[in-house]
């Protein structure tokens, strides 16, 4: 079994803003536990909480109310601190400085040796795919290498556990999949990976287990499985020759010559396939949907207006 690295328990957090000092309950009693060595996905809409909970978890800020502990400490316990390595949402670094200069920097603030920072930072660098880079000042960086370099400075105190507030912002395509590809090589390596993201597909690609938070709550935590249910929310057909679009179909596009049906039940799906075969039109292909963590976001911040 598992042992529980990180557990928050009813922990709240308010702000004051401006001239009349407006409340705004940024996380609104908050509880759930992370796994040691799984990949925990912290997701929810903008002001869901996200940053605020992953900043008290990590120690930068205190809780109002409630219970952080990591590995039985407090986040902000030296020791608990020496093994949790962060990306911030905006890291801010020093703009003179080139890659490995910024992870010396870092290094030198955890105290590591540096004989360890001479064989860990050419690693790092390579790591995240900055080595083109290492000449470049950080000022010349593009968005997408700023956050390669923040991912590495996350991990120059070689961390137990890694939290990372929207590591994949900025980056295109090929840089997301890298940071996929990093994220399941941090959890090969036993590491407990925490990450906050918009970007669900990459939430649902790693994540062993999930929060969904919305303005500042928990609304769901488990497994994609248990969050999901594995349910079937639609069906698709794709068909040539299509003379009749038939009844059962939900709505239909044409598109390259072919016509894209969407069934919403299987009753449905099994009256639009008899139909077809009579009117002599050629199925190409069958595929149901399953109900993916967008539906249940979407779902849970109705639910949430709702009330
Ligand atoms: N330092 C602060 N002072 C005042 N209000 C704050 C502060 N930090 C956060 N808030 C407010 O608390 C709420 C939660 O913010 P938070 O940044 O935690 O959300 P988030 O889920 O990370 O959002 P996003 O996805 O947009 O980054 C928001 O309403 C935000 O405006």
């Amino acid at each position: 079994m598992s042992r529980e690295t990180i557990s928050i328990q009813a922990v709240s957090k308010a702000f004051r803003t401006g001239f009349l000092r407006t409340k705004i309950d940024a996380v609104a009693s908050v509880s759930f536990h992370v796994n040691e060595g799984e990949i925990f996905g912290v997701v929810g809409p903008n002001g869901a909480g996200k940053t605020t909970t992953i900043k008290m978890l990590t120690g930068i800020l205190r809780p109002d109310r409630g219970n952080i502990s990591v590995f039985g400490c407090s986040p902000k316990n030296r020791q608990a601190r020496s093994i949790m390595g962060y990306l911030p949402e905006n890291p801010y670094f020093y703009e003179h400085l080139r890659v490995e200069e910024l992870l010396r920097f870092y290094g030198q603030l955890f105290g590591i040796e540096r004989d360890i920072l001479d064989q860990r930072i050419p690693k790092l660098v390579q790591i995240v795919g900055l080595e083109h880079a290492r000449d470049r000042r950080l000022s010349r960086f593009s968005k997408g290498m700023r956050q390669r370099a923040g991912i590495a400075q996350a991990l120059i105190n070689d961390p137990k556990i890694v939290v990372l507030d929207e590591p994949q912002t900025g980056l295109d395509p090929f840089g997301r999949k890298d940071v996929r590809d990093l994220i399941f090589e941090l959890k090969n390596q036993g590491k407990t990976v925490i990450f906050s993201s918009h970007i669900l597909p990459d939430v649902e690609a790693v994540c062993d287990r999930v929060v969904l938070m919305v303005k500042g709550k928990v609304l769901d935590v488990g497994t994609l499985e248990e969050l999901t249910g594995s349910q079937i929310k639609s069906y698709e057909v794709i068909a040539t020759n299509v003379s009749v679009i038939p009844k059962s179909v939900d709505s239909h596009r044409n598109q390259g010559g072919a016509t894209f049906m969407d069934l919403v039940s299987e009753d449905a799906l099994q009256e639009c396939l008899a139909e077809l075969t009579e009117s002599k039109a050629r199925v190409n292909s069958v595929t149901s949907r399953r109900v993916d963590l967008e539906d249940v976001l979407i779902r849970d911040v109705q639910r949430e207006s709702d009330q």
